[in-house]
């Protein structure tokens, strides 16, 4: 069965108020705005993971950054974003990172505590080979023995590590790089996280090639060959490069996008963020709803029960109870919320349940740091921030479970305008910095307490950003606690430390999600019920971009 179309002045609601409920929202109040839309929130405000905070100090608002900050440049769900804040008359606050600015250098941790430059040239390719200590006798043995390797066909999901020691015959690649780049984005563990999920291309050149390496130069060969008949043809492709969620935002919601030229201005930016934090985005979005006499939104609103099969959900909000149907649900709260809110019911009803409780989640312990002075980046490192890799198999190999440092004051600082030309943010001297500890290793022992999370956190200042910690006076906030958004005067000496600790935030999407995505597929369309889900559990995808994806298809769906 397919979801069926909402009826003319039919109800709908939204359990979610992050991104993904909102963007759900929005395209569906632009494609049906006969329809009524609620909107239940636990919390009293929009925006969900994404978090931006401001303290104010006597000279100075400080804006921390608690969840997601930037966008990637070149992505179908940052095409709609733009689009979005254009239309709603906020592009102004859009900032565009360029391709050759020094704030999108990367670096690696090494085991002797060294910032590595992630190569951007010659020169960077040959320091990093020497300093990260991936140039090793056995690394280059398995790239010479990877094409001659007997390729597997049967697609059996496997961690990234199973497949990289199965084709390169060890995990040096995985340790060592492949490990930081998945704790940046998945806070994840390579030893789990799924190579067909997360990098579907590899396990697909190996299925065609039988070898990643001969699979990679054929496809650079055709690649090449392809671009030079074209040229020759002087044809242009008529297939539009946008899939058709996309063509129809376009037909139907804003038809004076020109997405095609927005995707080509963006293509010189590989990083997106927004003047006065991310925050403006959800912001934006919900201001635009609330203009509509059709959009209701419910905050602190606990959702005790949801029947998708009546389309019945039964919230609380101060102490009241409410029940009311709907003609269709869109879920975006995480799986767990959902499976736990669900009755008993059918064996479809009970496999959906059971599949949507099988994802595995990762927590954060995130802290965010500023100094007025500028002490906290060290000298010659300037660039977006730096990823620790796992370095060996052991769990000690990692004792400070940290997963990255974001250099956000850089990111700031090197920010140009997309609209006007404003250019560069004059550099007031302050840093700013975003820890990121725990992720998968917080699965693997119990969570630290905030006071030795602490600790951690000064060790990590002192031996990898070379901070003479003992010389600066520490405020720290536990902002779950502090309500209050007011800081004392900064001296030049003050650092302040602001952490949270976020439990179960980020899924994983390890070996077998894919199958355990098609179990919620396949249950949810045999249940021929009114639901639609959403957000980062079994939606398009982790990032900001794929939950406004989403969002538009299954508003698309049900239009
Ligand atoms: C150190 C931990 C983390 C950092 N960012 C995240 C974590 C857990 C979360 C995160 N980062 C990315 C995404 C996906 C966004 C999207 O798809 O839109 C998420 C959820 C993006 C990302 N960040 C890094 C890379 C290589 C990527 C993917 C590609 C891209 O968007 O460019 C690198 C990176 N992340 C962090 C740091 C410190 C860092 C590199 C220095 C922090």
């Amino acid at each position: 069965m397919s979801l069926a179309r909402v009826p003319k002045n039919g109800k709908v609601a939204v359990l979610g108020g992050g991104i993904s409920g909102l963007s759900f929202a929005y395209f569906l109040s632009k494609l049906r705005p006969d329809v009524k839309i609620d909107l239940y929130e636990k919390s009293g405000r929009v925006g969900g993971a994404i978090n931006s905070q401001t303290l104010h100090s006597q000279d100075s608002d400080i804006l921390l950054e608690k969840g997601p900050r930037t966008l990637r440049g070149v992505s179908n769900g940052t095409l709609l974003i733009v689009d979005i804040l254009k239309a709603l008359k906020k592009e102004n606050v859009i900032q565009v990172i360029p391709k050759n600015s020094p704030a999108n250098k990367k670096y690696l941790l090494n085991q002797s505590n060294e910032l590595v430059q992630v190569p951007d040239g010659i020169r960077t390719f040959s320091s990093f080979l020497s300093k990260s200590g991936i140039f090793t006798p056995e690394l280059v043995f398995g790239i010479l023995r990877e094409p001659f390797r007997k390729g597997v066909k049967d697609g059996r999901d496997e961690s990234i590590e199973e497949f990289f020691t199965r084709r390169f015959g060890n995990t040096v690649l995985t340790d060592k790089v492949l490990s930081a780049i998945m704790h940046g984005i998945y806070a994840g563990d390579t030893a789990k996280l799924s190579v067909n999920t997360i990098l579907p291309g590899l396990k697909d050149t190996e299925t065609k090639s039988g070898s990643v390496i001969r699979g990679m130069f054929s496809k650079l060969w055709t690649s090449k060959k392809k671009k030079t008949e074209s040229k020759g043809a002087g044809s242009a492709e008529n297939k539009s490069e946008f899939p058709e969620s996309l063509v129809q935002y376009e037909q139907i919601i804003s038809p004076s996008a020109n997405l095609s030229a927005l995707s080509e201005q963006l293509k010189q930016f590989p990083m997106i963020k927004l003047q006065g934090g991310l925050q403006q985005l959800p912001q934006t979005i919900f201001e635009e709803l609330k203009k509509s006499p059709n959009f209701n939104v419910n905050f602190d609103s606990h959702i005790t029960e949801v029947d998708p099969i009546v389309g019945k959900v039964t919230s609380s909000a101060h102490g009241k109870q409410s029940v009311l149907e709907y003609d269709h649900i869109n879920s975006t709260i995480d799986s767990k919320a959902l499976a736990s809110v669900l009755p008993e019911g059918s064996t479809a009803l009970n496999e959906f349940k059971s599949a949507l409780s099988t994802l595995e989640f990762a927590s954060i312990f995130l802290v965010n740091a500023y100094s007025k002075s500028g002490c906290l980046i060290p000298k010659g490192k300037q660039g977006f921030g730096f990823l620790s890799p796992k370095f060996t198999k052991k769990i000690d190999s990692n004792p400070n479970a940290l997963l990255g440092i974001i250099f956000d004051s850089d990111v700031e600082k090197h920010a140009k305008y997309l609209i006007s030309n404003s250019g560069e943010a004059p550099d007031s001297g302050y840093s700013k910095i975003t820890l990121m500890i725990g992720g998968h290793y917080y699965n693997q022992f119990q969570i630290p307490s905030n006071s030795r999370n602490l600790k951690i956190v000064k060790k990590i200042l002192a031996e990898i950003l070379q901070l003479k910690v003992d010389n600066y006076n520490l405020i720290i906030r536990d902002e779950a606690l502090i309500s209050d958004k007011t800081l004392p005067s900064l001296g030049p000496n003050d650092i302040l430390i602001s952490y949270n600790l976020y439990e179960d935030c980020i899924p994983q999407y390890n070996v077998g999600y894919g199958l355990n995505k098609k179990r919620v597929c396949d249950s949810l369309k045999e249940l021929d019920c009114k639901m639609s889900i959403g957000g980062t559990s079994f939606g398009s995808g982790i990032g900001v971009p794929d939950c406004v994806v989403n969002g538009l298809e299954n508003a698309l769906n049900v239009k």
